[in-house]
């Protein structure tokens, strides 16, 4: 479990979270999603112990990570895969991590096994490709079998396999009853593997919920209805009777929002009305996430520039 509360941290004019607080539960996926410099990192590396927050309070299994006594033992983490020394020998860099933490060399090749770098342990982690970086920190976070693991940006680069890899370890990890936390920019991604999501914009909490119930606000928010043949205006009335939002769009369709297409069509029958079109308006889980975070993206791109 990770608690954090009231969490704030200003880097001198930059307020990179503010009076963030929530809980991470073990057994399911946590997705910690938000645009570019929202903040996620900067809570990962509070939770970490790496950053001191500015106020506010984290604890990692009801303990501040300074009170931990085997840190590699409560809580993994994979932040920044390229950041190890890149002139050890994946194996040696394991040992090393392992020794500080007082776990013996057989976790260490039981971890490499587990992320498929058995046959590399004697390479040089600097020659590593990202893909098998990534494996390598995660195998780090593995090391001490933490009750708690944290992953930042893990699937960012890697190929179909990779990600796929990445996707089974994490929910294999929570059906374990761990707590695991997983950053992206990505809804789409999160939708694949959280069961719950954080979403934050510029270090703002935006929303806490289950996935589906993101998911859910994502469908259907209209209902297209083409009006073929109509006797009279009695369609249109019984539509806003039923406390329907109607717009009619320039080719003469209508958009109706406050009713599903069931009630529409049911209205359409008794008033008289033949319809050729009755369609649920679906946004996407890009835009799902936009609509949540629009307010907080910090770099927009320019109109009628090329976007990435
Ligand atoms: N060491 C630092 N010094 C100054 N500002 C910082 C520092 N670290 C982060 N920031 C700023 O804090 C804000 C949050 O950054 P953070 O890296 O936590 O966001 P993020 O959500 O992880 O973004 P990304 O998805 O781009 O990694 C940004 O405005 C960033 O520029």
């Amino acid at each position: 479990m990770i608690e954090v509360r009231a969490l704030t941290k200003r880097y001198g004019d930059v307020q990179a979270v503010t009076d963030l607080s929530f809980t991470v539960k073990p057994g399911i996926v946590t997705g910690f999603l938000g645009p570019n410099g929202a903040g996620k990192t900067t809570t990962m590396r509070m939770i970490l112990g790496l950053d001191r927050p500015t106020s506010g309070d984290v604890t990692v299994g009801g303990r501040r990570y300074a009170e931990l006594g085997a840190p590699l033992r409560e809580v993994g983490a994979l932040l920044d895969a390229k950041a190890m020394h890149g002139r050890r020998k994946a194996l040696n860099h394991l040992l090393c991590l392992a020794q500080s933490n007082g776990i013996g060399r057989d976790r260490v090749k039981e971890v490499l096994h587990l992320v498929g770098l058995d046959t590399v342990g004697d390479k040089h982690a600097g020659t590593f490709s990202l893909g098998m970086a990534q494996r390598l920190g995660i195998a780090a976070a593995l090391l001490g079998d933490p009750p708690v693991l944290m992953f930042d940006e893990p699937v960012n680069g890697l190929d179909p396999e990779g990600i796929r890899w990445i996707r089974t370890l994490m929910r294999d990890l929570a059906a374990e009853g761990r707590t695991v936390l997983v950053s992206s920019h990505l809804l789409s991604e999160m939708a694949q593997t959280a069961d719950h999501l954080l979403v934050i914009g510029r270090g703002e909490l935006v929303a806490d919920m289950p996935t589906a119930d993101v998911l859910g606000n994502a469908e259907a928010r209209a209902v297209l209805v083409r009006v073929a043949e109509s006797p009279d205006e009695s369609f249109l009335q019984r539509l806003t009777e039923a406390g329907a939002e109607v717009t009619e769009r320039e080719d003469d369709a209508l958009l109706v929002s406050g009713l599903d297409s069931a009630h529409i069509g049911g209205l359409a029958t008794g008033s008289g009305a033949v319809l050729s079109e009755l369609t649920p308006q679906r946004v996407s889980l890009e835009e799902a996430f936009m609509e949540l975070t629009e307010e907080y993206v910090e770099y927009h791109g320019g109109e009628g520039q090329a976007q990435r």
